[in-house]
């Protein structure tokens, strides 16, 4: 466990949507291997005074899930034969298996979705039908594994809360909105439990079918608000965590070891002008582009730390947002962090580039909001 903490990054592109169809949206992404390449499409060289030329950023995995898919009987989409098709099996055995093994050495790990409102995010963490993504395909594993342990002197405790961040108030969502105290829960600081959230639930579950019906409790409970660019875009960061206990016997003496897996779908990035927000849509999104780049500061932060960039004991702002607060615990120390970037509209999707540090930054592409 001395090891620092680190921090991967992937890509993912989703199919075109409607919207984008209609709009006659030009493709300008692909990728080649884990390297995301950008075209800059005729008319945004002009406005840059750029050129035409590509960049290719590398991040630990891209995954192309643009097309190339065939619907099978059950919807779930899978790759078409020769086809490089990300599916959602692909992206969780290459980040979600990972977040568990993890988990089971002890490291506490989070697994972020992040990009612009539509962009994939939902679909990639809960998933759609039998497209089901990496909350409920980690929940199923977890399961799995604790079932497939024949070692008497194991056993495991798993407990889960779901909370979610709207206009900086942490609110329970496993207490139906009516019940929840108006200024939400506090996050708290102790020296036994390091950060915590006073008074929120935490429910014990022993089966996939208990996760599974918490986490669509909770799923029925989050805020969500039409924008123009999603018809159901989620307006709040959704923070399910599972506290995951393997106590051990051996010679008389108990040992435990607890590692908090946190799986986050942040609300979506965007520009006021593109969503048609105002009024409450407008000032939650400020408040969502504002965590969002405070988190951003810290993956930055922590990445350099990682990579020996910045020194061991520099200080990472986990203070300026209720996001980065909460996950301190989960996100500093020798934890574990996977970051899927989802991109539409390339020159904003910034966060994604931004963070990764192999990637070749370029300020032009990188303009953030
Ligand atoms: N990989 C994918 N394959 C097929 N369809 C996808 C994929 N990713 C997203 N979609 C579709 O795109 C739409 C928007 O996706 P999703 O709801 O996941 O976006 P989001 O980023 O979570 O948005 P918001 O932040 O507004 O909640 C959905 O209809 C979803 O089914």
């Amino acid at each position: 466990m001395a090891e620092e903490c680190s921090v991967v990054v992937g890509v993912r592109i989703r199919p075109f949507n409607d919207r984008e169809k209609a709009l006659n949206a030009q493709l300008c992404v692909d990728v080649d291997g884990p390297t995301t390449i950008l075209q800059n499409p005729p008319e945004m060289a002009i406005e840059s005074g750029k050129g035409k030329e590509a960049k290719r950023f590398t991040f630990d995995a891209s995954f192309w899930s643009h097309d190339g898919f065939e619907v099978g009987g059950d919807g779930y989409c899978s790759a078409a034969p020769g086809s490089r098709y990300a599916d959602q099996r692909t992206v969780f055995e290459t980040f979600g298996r990972r977040i568990l093994d993890s988990a089971w050495e002890g490291y506490h790990c989070c697994l972020f979705a992040y990009g612009q409102t539509g962009a994939g995010k939902s679909y990639s963490m809960v998933g759609y039908g039998a497209n089901k993504g990496i909350v409920p395909i980690s929940c199923e594993e977890i399961f799995k594994r604790i079932s497939a342990n024949t070692d008497s002197n194991l056993t495991y405790e798993v407990m889960v809360s779901m909370v979610e961040i709207y206009n900086e108030q942490v609110q329970d969502l496993l207490v139906p909105p009516k019940d929840r105290p108006k200024k939400g829960l506090e996050i708290r600081e102790s020296q036994q439990l390091g950060i915590y959230i006073g008074g929120v639930s935490r429910r014990p579950v022993d089966s996939y079918a208990s996760i599974e019906a918490v986490v669509e409790e909770g799923t029925e409970n989050r805020t969500v608000g039409a924008t123009l660019m999603n018809a159901t875009s989620s307006r709040a960061h959704t923070v399910l965590t599972i506290e995951f206990k393997q106590v051990s016997q051996a010679g008389g003496q108990q040992g435990q070891k607890l590692s908090l897996i946190n799986l986050v779908d942040l609300a979506g990035s965007e520009k006021a002008g593109q969503t048609g927000a105002s009024g409450d849509r407008l000032k939650e999104g400020c408040a969502i582009n504002k965590s969002l780049s405070a988190l951003g500061n810290v993956i930055e932060k922590l990445a350099d730390k990682a990579m020996g960039k910045a020194k061991p004991n520099a200080v990472i702002p986990y203070r300026d947002s209720k996001l980065t607060r909460l996950l301190q615990n989960a996100l500093g120390g020798s934890s574990k962090t996977v970051m899927i970037c989802h991109l539409v509209k390339l020159r904003r999707d910034a966060l994604n580039l931004e963070i990764c540090g192999s990637s070749e930054e370029d300020q032009e592409f990188c303009d953030h909001q």
